[in-house]
């Protein structure tokens, strides 16, 4: 076998794995050695090369092997040039550079594209069925309607899925324009770099000529004083030329510590919409969906009926574990060469199902009771005596009491640093009250059943 039989295993692998597969994954991987039992390849990131190795590892060696040579390992690296600078890990590699060039091809320091962020792999439900459509508007491209675009939510829940598919959308509907997705992180360690270097104002001139910009996790930035600055002209001098900016966070701006007010209200100025957790509905559209995605690449693999529903109704943290749970439970099928069945799932997914046993927040507890009464998370947490504020507070310490484990003391820190003979007073004013108002004892019922699942 020599390294030219490469070109004839590529052409084994299309029929094998299917031209998509082929094409996304096997076509940018190059073959750099084949020596003994070892074949070394190309990749262009180090997730590529895992990606490859998990799913058509078997494939290659198998095609590899055939004739007088016997590959028994497979080896993936990533070429110096193409590695990302120390400290710049981009939070999710994948195949693709999102930066797209001009007429310059001139490349734009972003980070890569996960291949598998789209909006056709976007499950949409309730709780982002907003975020979702202002994503698909801001992807549609045309004239800007609301600048910036705010997402925000807990962890796992979508916010950079929701990014990249922007980005993919923009890029396959007008190539020529200029997308740029980074991190926050990212952004900072660009504008260091800039400084160290004395390019500050090549680094200006790039931010300032990009068409979309989308910072993700922007609540990096907050208490970091000249990235702060830097970033607010950045993002002043886009919105002045009418340039759309789509920004992340794991929260609202307003509830962003130290981030400096000006930004706050900047940031507030578009459409600022939130991933709510997900519910039951979502969870187990999202397993579906992925489900039937391993059927495809574990063929004749049998998941029983309820396995589904099992996790959905059991594994409530975040979209990220649900889908590593599946992962685990299709790997582990296949290599037992048993049907999913419940029993198997309990068995082989027990660490995540202890984990996932329903630990609520002090935080969705808040979240929950601002959303019921329609009053705002940071007012609720605020100093505002206001009774149509106040009397929502009380009933989220009421809550927070009951529902979680946390000291008074530990409550009075969630609540704006209030004192705990504080708490203890909201608390006792709903225990009174609930006594004579069916009103707000039904509204703790309905609370409680919500935030309990
Ligand atoms: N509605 C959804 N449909 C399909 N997949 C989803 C959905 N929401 C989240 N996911 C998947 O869950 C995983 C985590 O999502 P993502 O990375 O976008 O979360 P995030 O909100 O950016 O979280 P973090 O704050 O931790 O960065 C991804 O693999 C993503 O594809």
């Amino acid at each position: 076998m020599t390294k030219d039989a490469w070109g004839r295993v590529r052409e084994q692998l299309i029929t094998r794995i299917g031209k998509n597969n082929y094409t996304t994954w096997i076509e940018p991987i190059r073959l750099a050695s084949l020596e003994g039992e070892v074949a070394r390849f190309e990749v262009p990131t180090t997730f590529f090369g895992d990606w490859v190795s998990r799913n058509f590892g078997d494939h290659i060696i198998s095609h590899l092997s055939a004739g007088d040579s016997a590959v028994s390992r497979l080896e993936f690296f990533v070429p110096a040039r193409t590695r990302a600078p120390a400290g710049e890990v981009a939070k999710k590699p994948a195949p693709r550079a999102v930066a797209r060039s001009r007429a310059s091809d001139e490349e734009l320091p972003g980070a890569t594209l996960d291949a598998r962020f789209t909006f056709d792999s976007f499950v949409v439900g309730k709780p982002n069925e907003l975020a979702h459509a202002a994503a698909r508007r801001v992807a549609e491209g045309g004239p800007v309607t609301f600048n910036p675009l705010f997402l925000y939510g807990g962890v796992g829940l979508g916010k950079t899925h929701l990014m990249h598919a922007i980005a993919h959308e923009l890029q396959a509907r007008q190539p020529e324009l200029r997308v740029l997705y980074l991190s926050a992180e990212q952004f900072m360690y660009r504008f260091v770099q800039a400084l160290r270097d004395k390019q500050i104002m090549d680094f200006k001139e790039m931010f300032r000529s990009v068409d979309v910009l989308m910072v993700d996790d922007v609540q990096f930035i907050a208490g970091k004083d000249s990235t702060q600055e830097e970033f607010f002209h950045t993002f002043n001098a886009l919105i002045d030329q009418n340039k759309q900016i789509v920004i992340s966070a794991d929260r609202a701006p307003g509830e962003i510590k130290d981030l400096e007010e000006r930004i706050k209200s900047r940031l507030q100025c578009g459409l600022v919409v939130d991933l709510h957790p997900t519910d039951y509905e979502l969870r187990l559209g999202i397993l579906q969906q992925k489900a039937e995605f391993y059927r495809t690449q574990y063929k004749g693999l049998q998941i029983a009926h309820g396995v589904l529903e099992f996790l959905a109704h059991r594994i409530t943290t975040n979209v990220r574990v649900l889908e590593g749970a599946l992962t685990r439970l299709f790997a582990f099928a296949s290599l037992v060469g048993r049907e999913i069945t419940l029993d198997l799932a309990q068995d082989c997914l027990a660490d995540i199902l202890r984990a996932s046993d329903r630990k609520l927040t002090i935080e969705e507890i808040q979240r929950k009771v601002a959303e019921h009464y329609n009053v705002r998370l940071s007012d609720l947490i605020g100093p505002k005596r206001l009774r149509t504020i106040a009397r929502p507070r009380q009933v989220a310490m009421y809550l927070a009491k009951h529902l979680t484990p946390r000291s008074l003391p530990e409550i009075g820190r969630r609540f704006g640093g209030r004192d705990h003979t504080t708490i203890m007073h909201g608390i006792r004013k709903i225990e009174e009250l609930m006594a004579i108002d069916s009103q707000l004892s039904d509204d703790l019922q309905l609370l409680r059943r919500l935030l309990q699942g």
